[in-house]
């Protein structure tokens, strides 16, 4: 182990997308090469002498289950939104433990990776039930959409500037069930994979007894809730972007380097600058980290993981002060 003494917690949300390299061939085994190309950063962070407890997305992966059931519909059962968020945590957990287990094994590093099914309680009558707006599944054009929406009954919305997908509820998480379990492990030394797809969402009857429900929880969201819980000091965002820009997707988009905790919140009021349903909820997940007593929160892609833990790359926001570049500038030193 390389670091010494008091050992630092994060936790590292991955996303979803960033989990699928290649759109094109979006099969299991490319999959599996984008976790492992993920873990390799995450094993240096571990070997750097960080507790490190993992979330991951599933946005996509619970649309490919859920079309898979669709297409299956005449003759096997449709799978509902809480198993399929189930299911991926099992297949993505998997990849992600066994990649970062094989991975620390040859560097000589003794920890246990540990993939923990978690459930997240969100509220029945949370108002997300009654407008879906969590993408999942493939990237369409406008035409496919539509003909979804109007043959299959889809919700569907456009994705920042990627084209557009199904949609589905996501109401806000409010308690991760197997916290304790989760904590114990983090504390015997265990690298955690949990909370993942934002957790399975469930929700409390009449009796308090946990039943599952039809939604997809925002996994930012829910890893920030983690975070906070956990009392880690730094929350690490990895997705398809190096950067967060401000005034994205127009001419006078610039990358952002640096948020005041202050800024984050200004430019998420004014609703322009990040998307909703890909970067906004980011946005949002950091502040609610930051305000709940974390110290640093940092949006990068998995390459540059290292480089942003040391301020060079990524987007960090803290309570310091704030530098943005123009795009042009980020593009020749990238
Ligand atoms: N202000 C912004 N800055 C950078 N990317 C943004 C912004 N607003 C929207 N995006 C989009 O957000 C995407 C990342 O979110 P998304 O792919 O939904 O997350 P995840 O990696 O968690 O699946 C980027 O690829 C980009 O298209
Ligand atoms: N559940 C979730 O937020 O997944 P993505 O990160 O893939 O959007």
């Amino acid at each position: 182990m390389k670091g010494s003494g008091m050992r630092r917690r994060m936790v590292v949300a991955i996303g979803g997308n960033s989990l699928i390299k290649d759109r094109q061939h979006q099969d299991v085994r490319s999959q599996y090469i984008a976790a492992h190309e993920t873990t390799e950063h995450v094993a240096a962070l571990v070997e750097d002498g960080w507790d490190v407890v993992i979330g991951h997305g599933n946005g996509p992966q619970v649309g490919f289950i859920l079309r898979r059931s669709d297409l299956a519909a005449h003759e096997l059962h449709r799978v509902p939104l809480d198993v399929c968020g189930a299911d991926t945590q099992g297949a993505i957990g998997y990849a992600l433990a066994q990649n970062l287990q094989n991975r620390l094994r040859r560097d000589g590093v003794r920890t246990s990776v540990v993939a923990v099914v978690t459930q997240v309680e969100v509220d029945r009558d949370d108002p997300a039930f009654g407008r879906p707006s969590k993408p999942v599944g493939s990237f369409l054009d406008e035409d496919a959409a539509r003909r979804h929406r109007e043959e299959d009954g889809w919700d569907v919305a456009r994705d920042a500037d990627r084209g557009w997908r199904r949609v589905v509820a996501s109401p806000e998480p409010r308690r991760i069930v197997e916290l304790d379990a989760i904590r114990t492990l983090v504390e015997s030394g265990a690298v955690v994979v949990a909370a993942g797809g934002g957790g399975i969402p469930v929700a409390a009857d009449a009796a308090g007894d946990l039943l599952g429900v039809e939604a997809v929880i925002d996994k930012d969201l829910a890893c920030s809730l983690l975070a906070r819980e956990l009392g880690a000091e730094l929350f690490l965002i990895t997705t398809s972007v190096e950067r967060v820009a401000l005034d994205f997707g127009t001419p006078r988009a610039r990358w952002v380097d640096h948020l005041t905790l202050e800024q984050a919140r200004a430019y998420l009021a004014e609703g322009t600058h990040f998307a909703e349903g890909s970067m906004a909820p980011k946005i949002r997940a950091v502040c609610e980290f930051l305000e709940g007593g974390g110290e640093r929160a940092v949006i990068t892609d998995p390459e540059h993981v290292e480089a942003a833990l040391r301020g060079e790359a990524g987007t960090s926001v803290t309570a310091g002060s704030s530098r943005t570049r123009d795009p042009r500038e980020f593009a020749d030193t990238t």
